[in-house]
């Protein structure tokens, strides 16, 4: 299973509901651009810019085994090469769908972002990504919802 979404939509805390719940491994996908890089993710955009996050995105999504509960990053829907990767995966791609007032809310403060600059700039990136995460994903779900009404949701939606 694969979760996709805005930053804040929640990716990595349902992963790690849905993991417990399910008894299955979890991987997240910035967690493991971070192990295998050996730099935070800020430092990677403030050495290599977006494009080199990118991909270094898709060679560490390439890499990785196919069971686990996936949580994406905020953005891999944004390269072709990764969202193709994700969809030949054959899994359950799970949207989860916020608004972004409160998706803004949810991120404003975290520094550990670097696209998170002005909120218009966040919004900007919002309003581009959401035809992406609607024809990349197989189920969408409403993320504005407390984390064990969205897990309820996706167990349903399988
Ligand atoms: N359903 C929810 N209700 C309230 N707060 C939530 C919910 N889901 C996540 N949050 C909070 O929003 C913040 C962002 O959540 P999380 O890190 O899981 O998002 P993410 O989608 O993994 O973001 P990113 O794309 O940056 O990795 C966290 O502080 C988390 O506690
Ligand atoms: O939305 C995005 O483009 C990003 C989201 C995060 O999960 C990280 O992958 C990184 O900060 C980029
Ligand atoms: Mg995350």
């Amino acid at each position: 299973m694969i979760l996709i979404g805005f930053m804040g939509s929640g990716k990595t805390t349902i992963a790690k509901l849905l993991g417990a719940h399910m008894g299955r491994e979890i991987l997240d996908l910035d967690e493991e651009i971070v192990k295998s890089s050996g730099m935070a993710i800020p430092e990677i955009f403030a050495a290599e810019g977006e494009t080199g996050f990118r991909l270094r995105e898709y060679d560490v999504l390439k890499a990785l085994p196919n069971q686990h509960i996936l949580a994406t990053g905020g953005g891999v829907v944004t390269y072709a090469a990764s969202r193709r990767l994700l969809m030949e995966m054959d899994q359950p791609i799970i949207y989860l769908h916020a608004d972004f007032p409160t998706l803004y809310n949810r991120i404003r403060e975290d520094m550990n972002r670097p696209l998170v600059k002005d909120k218009e700039s966040v919004k900007k990136l919002y309003e581009e990504r959401l035809d992406l995460y609607r024809s990349t994903s197989t189920i969408e779900v409403d993320a504005t919802s407390t984390p064990k009404t969205i897990v309820d949701q996706i167990m349903q939606s399988l």
